[in-house]
């Protein structure tokens, strides 16, 4: 530009045509604007693809986690992870290269050329520059630690909101929106603090960039003058190396501009690849996609099995042993704690057994490949978490491919078909976070239509009818009958009428199974039985000679009225 820019001036002098060198100037101008938009867009696409790779692989590890990883690390802080940390990585791919790369070749072309004129003054220079850059890379690290500590905050302030928002109704409940606020308000302000601190190593970091230069200025005019009175040098290649020194701010503050943002960078790379490192679950999409559904009821058997949630824990499972030949129904009873839900968790390989066998259809566990085992089984957790979305993407969440002939009929069969009918919005109706908009029975009975749409072989219900009413509970009781004819039912149940439909009753207390057998035999034989049959079941059924009406609950809510179908 600046030499079509001369030649048009000389040919206005010259009286000659400027109209080709308007031309070439106007389209100098423009392709320079489009080359420079262009390499902005570039740049900027590269770094939104970075940013995007890394929370691909993030989000694709972070769901395959193993459980005992998830329980030990806070789900807020991993999802600041893949929403904040990554975000960072932007300015490691935008400035920091360029920087780098721009900064790089101009500074070894000043230094070629300062070269050429004089090497003892260019001596003199880069001496000064690794001494001040020696001091700044001293607080590159201080940088990161500041950055890593401000992303740390973010996590922290992830978690405290997603502890409040989870349980938004005990929150408000507890009256206790100040005092999370308060944790909330503390964690943005450890953010803050962080961030200013990082911001002051920068600037520190920026400042040495002029300092570098200016000592450099004093030093070479003094060797310089030296030299130019000793005859070495003349007084012109001083002043043009003088010159040269102060073309050496630019590409100087760009490195130390790229190694700030580096150093930022890399502290949220060190959080990400911290996530990355967390044990997932083996992944094998080849055994994914050639899941087929077996045939007939699944049996399950457990030898001896011992189990501890974390080694510093103690034990939950002190050898449990029972066998469960499918179909039909079998009741786990047993006082809290006990290890009830802990057998579901070991079935469906959340967790690894510590010791001792556990064989679905006779074959070990560990043996079976993930997706297949976990396609065997339909599982209704004890508090049946619905989750943020429509009815049918809840009922659709475990069997995707369901028909809508499929969804009716299991709509039907967990007597949830008058619920969507009353409901404007049918099947599409949002339940909100949770299934906040849905009442605890439904919620449940969306859990295990869930449960059923998958066609299990393996049915696990923990608790599964705790929350009914009678007649929703006597309904599904028959569902779950029915079921239990051609699939095998595994239920951790707290009702007595569930328990005296069970084919068999496993009793467990403090990780072992005390005994088993049937609701007559086991009252007849078992004196911790007896006594749970008489206080801890809901009294919801026929009272039994050991469960008198007056009986005591201690597992939920107000006993429901007699029931006579179970008589
Ligand atoms: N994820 C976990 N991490 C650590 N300890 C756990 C975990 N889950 C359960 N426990 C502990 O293991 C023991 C057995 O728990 P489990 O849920 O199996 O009992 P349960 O018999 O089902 O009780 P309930 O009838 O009250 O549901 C309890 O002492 C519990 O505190």
């Amino acid at each position: 530009q600046p030499l079509a820019a001369k030649a048009l001036v000389d040919r206005l002098g010259a009286d000659g045509s400027i109209t080709g060198i308007l031309v070439l100037l106007t389209a100098l101008v423009v392709l320079g604007t489009v080359i420079e938009s262009f390499g902005a867009y570039v740049l900027e696409r590269t770094a939104e693809s970075v940013v995007l790779a890394a929370r691909r692989t993030l989000i694709g590890r972070l769901l395959r986690l193993r459980l005992p990883e998830v329980e030990r690390t806070q789900p807020g802080d991993l999802m600041s992870r893949v929403t904040s940390d990554t975000t960072l990585l932007r300015a490691v791919t935008t400035q920091s290269v360029v920087s780098a790369a721009s900064g790089g070749l101009t500074f070894l072309a000043t230094i070629v050329l300062m070269a050429l004129m004089d090497p003892v003054l260019l001596g003199v220079t880069l001496g000064v520059i690794v001494l001040i850059g020696g001091a700044v890379s001293l607080v590159m690290p201080k940088i990161a630690q500041a950055t890593r500590r401000a992303q740390e905050a973010v996590g922290t302030i992830s978690t405290a909101l997603e502890r409040a928002f989870g349980a938004f109704r005990t929150l408000k409940a507890s009256g206790a929106e100040r005092r999370e606020a308060e944790a909330v308000r503390e964690a943005a302000q450890d953010a803050w603090r962080h961030g200013v601190r990082a911001a002051k190593w920068e600037s520190v970091a920026w400042s040495s960039v002029g300092l570098s230069v200016q000592v450099s200025f004093l030093a070479v005019l003094g060797i310089g003058g030296a030299r130019v009175a000793s005859g070495a040098i003349s007084i012109s290649t001083l002043v043009a190396f003088l010159l040269f020194l102060f073309y050496l701010i630019d590409p100087v503050s760009r490195l130390v501009e790229a190694a700030s943002q580096y150093q930022v960078g890399s502290a949220a790379i060190a959080r990400i690849v911290q996530a990355e490192r967390l044990e997932t679950e083996e992944t094998d999409p080849a055994a994914e996609q050639a899941v087929g559904q077996g045939d007939g009821p699944a049996s399950v058997v457990f030898e001896d099995v011992t189990f501890r949630y974390r080694d510093d824990l103690p034990h939950v499972h002190h050898g449990v042993s029972f066998d469960v030949p499918g179909p039909g129904m079998t009741a786990f009873v047993g006082p809290s704690g006990a290890g009830k839900t802990t057998v579901f968790g070991l079935i469906e390989r959340f967790y690894e057994a510590t010791g001792g066998r556990i064989l679905v259809d006779g074959k070990d566990v560990r043996e079976w490949p993930l997706p297949e085992l976990r396609a065997a089984i339909g599982y209704v957790e004890q508090d049946a978490p619905v989750l943020a979305g429509t009815l049918r993407e809840n009922l659709l969440f475990a069997a995707p491919d369901a028909t809508d002939a499929e969804v009716r009929e299991v709509l039907v069969r967990a007597r949830l078909d008058g619920v969507i009918e009353r409901l404007p919005e049918g099947l599409e109706t949002v339940v909100g976070h949770r299934g906040s908009k849905l009442s605890g029975g439904e919620r449940q009975r969306v859990a295990i239509a869930r449960a059923l749409l998958r066609k299990p072989r393996l049915l696990l219900l923990d608790e599964a009818t705790s929350q009914l009413d009678a007649v929703n509970e006597l309904a599904l009781r028959d569902v779950v009958t029915e079921v239990s004819r051609e699939v095998t039912v595994l239920v951790v149940a707290h009702r007595l009428s569930t328990v005296m439909l069970a084919d068999r009753i496993v009793v467990m207390d403090a990780g072992k199974v005390r005994a088993t057998g049937t609701h007559a035999e086991l009252v007849a034989s078992d004196p911790l039985y007896g006594e749970l049959a008489a206080t801890q079941f809901l009294a919801a059924s026929t009272p039994t000679p050991a469960s008198p009406p007056a009986a005591k609950s201690l597992s939920g809510p107000a006993p429901t009225p007699p029931d006579p179908g179970s008589a």
